[in-house]
């Protein structure tokens, strides 16, 4: 099931298919820092990973300033890390053109 908190050795494998993104220290979720030209893009990129955050019904930690975006991504349901969370991850790198 999506939902369905992963074991470590799926979660790193998941991972090493995954442009950018890493692992927490904890292992409990994976992050990434997005790097835009200036804030109009940031934010078009948030705007795109809200509408897929919304299909998914999976919702990122974030946050912005300027023309950088701060993601964090974890199923809070599960308490670690789950396929929902690579698929927005995916979704998320799709949206850098
Ligand atoms: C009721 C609703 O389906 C859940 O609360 C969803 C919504 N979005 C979510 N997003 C994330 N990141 N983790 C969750 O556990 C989660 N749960």
């Amino acid at each position: 099931m999506a939902r369905q908190k992963l074991d470590p050795e799926t979660a790193m494998k998941a991972l090493s298919g995954l442009e950018g993104w890493k692992l927490s220290d904890d292992g409990g979720s994976i992050r990434r820092r997005f790097v835009f030209r200036d804030f109009s893009e940031a934010f078009a990129f948030m705007t795109r990973s809200a509408l897929a955050a919304e299909k998914l019904n999976h919702h990122p930690d974030w946050s912005n300033v300027y023309k950088t975006v701060d993601v964090t991504l974890s199923t809070h349901d599960a308490d670690g890390l789950t396929e929902l969370d690579f698929k927005l991850a995916e979704a998320m790198n799709g949206f850098l053109e």
